[in-house]
């Protein structure tokens, strides 16, 4: 039911914190825009969330909802940042159970709006029937929401078309423009996972077909300064308003590297690499002969998985010019850093609006779900290269990491060419005036639906 006086949005992100920045920095906005914000995630979620700043402390209401506990997730692993890739599917299935506490929380606290992620799909329902207006927010881009299908009825019931691998290696039928976007052999697993039933007893596809169905609009972390095919495509799809909103991100040992010298590597907070991922990314830093900064986040996974170790003797070896920080990373406070010239990047969605937002090339080493996508049109734009893999099975060696980082931090070159476009395409992040244009238009249009839905 609509709230009394200022907009009340409820925020609503999946557990990863891939999810939870960008709801958080949208609700930011909002709030400094003088609405109200509930921002609704877990315990462990709500305490590692940034600082806010003061002055939007009293508009965000921070709601913790526990979930419940379950035998073998132990109560710590309450976001994805704590449990391994493959336990993601259970952890939606004890994510589903948030569903009676979210219901409590929405008919005690009236609000206009419930902006939620992709995993909720029986949230819109309950919020239609309070009279709250709904809308999805998808925290990645509309080149790979539209990978997802031709319509989101097709995700719900699984009628879509593309039953076996090859349908994914090659461009949906349904895109009226020329592309050659589509899955490598490789990667093809990493989509049609979300096609399949888990361990949640549903698939993400139905998931993401749910909540598009039941939102009144989508709003999306893309602008058509950037790829604008792709966003009219989704309207097309899905016939649903779609709503740039790209939140951008409004900084120690890097003291005392030269300017631009350092490479920062993070791979997000999701991936889980193997022992040869983690030795073969090592050896390629060593190889390369350059300055790094390594978030290596070793999650300590579920009953006691057994953890990566890096190679013998490679922290004695590099300990004059590389850093390995093994917990949370302030992420944005090291790429904003001087000394940080370019970004080694899973290319998860939220790490490289950062990174171009701060006009670093890229080094591609894409592992999940749309990571793959991003690097081939990230490369078609030339802000940076991706470590070649094997055609067959992805892996990848020492040598083409090494390889790709001498090329894209080199400051002539391939180097050069990426650093100047990654600092182009941060002029779209940065044009302040510009996204908040779209941001203001999508605050507006919160507002006009809330007017349109009291008179009806
Ligand atoms: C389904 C998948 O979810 C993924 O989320 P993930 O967390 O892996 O990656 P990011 O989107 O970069 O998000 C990671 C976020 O966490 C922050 N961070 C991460 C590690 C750290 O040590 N410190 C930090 O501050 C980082 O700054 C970024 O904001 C991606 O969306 C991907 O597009 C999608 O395929």
């Amino acid at each position: 039911m609509a709230s009394e006086g200022k907009l009340h949005v409820v925020m609503f992100p999946w557990l990863a914190f891939g999810h939870v920045i960008p709801f958080l920095e949208l609700s930011k906005f909002i709030a400094q825009k003088g609405r109200r914000v509930s921002f609704i995630s877990t315990p462990r979620n709500i305490q590692r969330l940034p600082k806010l700043p003061p002055n939007l402390a009293s508009l965000i209401n921070l709601v913790k909802l526990p979930l419940p506990l379950v035998p073998n997730l132990p109560e710590n692993a309450e976001a994805t940042m704590d449990v391994r890739t493959e336990d993601i599917p259970y952890l939606k299935k004890v994510f589903d159970g948030l569903e009676a506490g979210l219901s409590q929380f929405l008919q005690n606290s009236p609000a206009d709006w419930n902006l939620y992620d992709f995993a909720p799909h029986w949230l819109p329902p309950i919020a239609a029937k309070l009279g709250v207006s709904r809308a999805f927010f998808f925290i990645i881009n509309a080149w790979f929401m539209a990978t997802f299908g031709p319509s989101a009825s097709t995700m719900v019931d699984g009628s879509d078309p593309r039953t076996l691998p090859e349908h994914f290696s090659v461009p949906l039928k349904c895109i009226p423009f020329t592309t050659n976007l589509a899955y490598r052999p490789y990667e093809i697993k990493w989509i049609r996972g979300a096609t399949k039933v888990n361990a949640s007893g549903v698939s993400d596809m139905h998931r993401l077909g749910s909540v598009i169905m039941g939102s009144d609009a989508i709003v999306i972390r893309d602008c058509n300064e950037l790829e604008p095919l792709w966003l009219n495509l989704l309207e097309e799809l899905h016939q649903k308003l779609v709503i740039p909103a790209a939140s951008c991100p409004r900084r120690h040992w890097l003291d005392c590297k030269n300017k631009g010298s350092v490479v920062y590597v993070a791979l997000g907070s999701e991936v889980t690499l193997t022992q040869n991922d983690v030795t073969e990314l090592a050896l390629g830093l060593e190889l390369s002969g350059l300055p790094f900064f390594w978030a290596l986040r070793k999650p300590p996974g579920l009953a006691g998985s057994g953890s990566v170790e890096l190679p013998e003797g490679f922290l004695e070896r590099t300990k004059d010019r590389g850093f390995v920080w093994t917990s949370w990373a302030p992420q944005l406070r090291i790429l904003s850093h001087g000394s940080v010239g370019g970004f080694l990047t899973h290319c998860g969605w939220s790490s490289t609006i950062e990174g171009l937002t701060l006009g670093h090339p890229l080094i591609m080493l894409p592992f999940l779900v749309d990571q793959g996508l991003n690097a081939l049109v990230l490369a078609e734009k030339k802000v940076g290269r991706e470590v070649q893999r094997h055609e067959g099975d992805g892996s990848f060696t020492r040598n083409s990491v090494a390889e790709a980082l001498r090329l894209v931090m080199a400051f002539d070159g391939e180097g050069r060419t990426c650093r100047n476009k990654a600092t182009e395409i941060s002029k779209i992040f940065t044009d302040k005036n510009r996204q908040d244009r779209y941001l203001d238009q999508f605050v507006e249009y919160l507002e006009n639906h809330r007017a349109f839905v009291q008179k009806t």
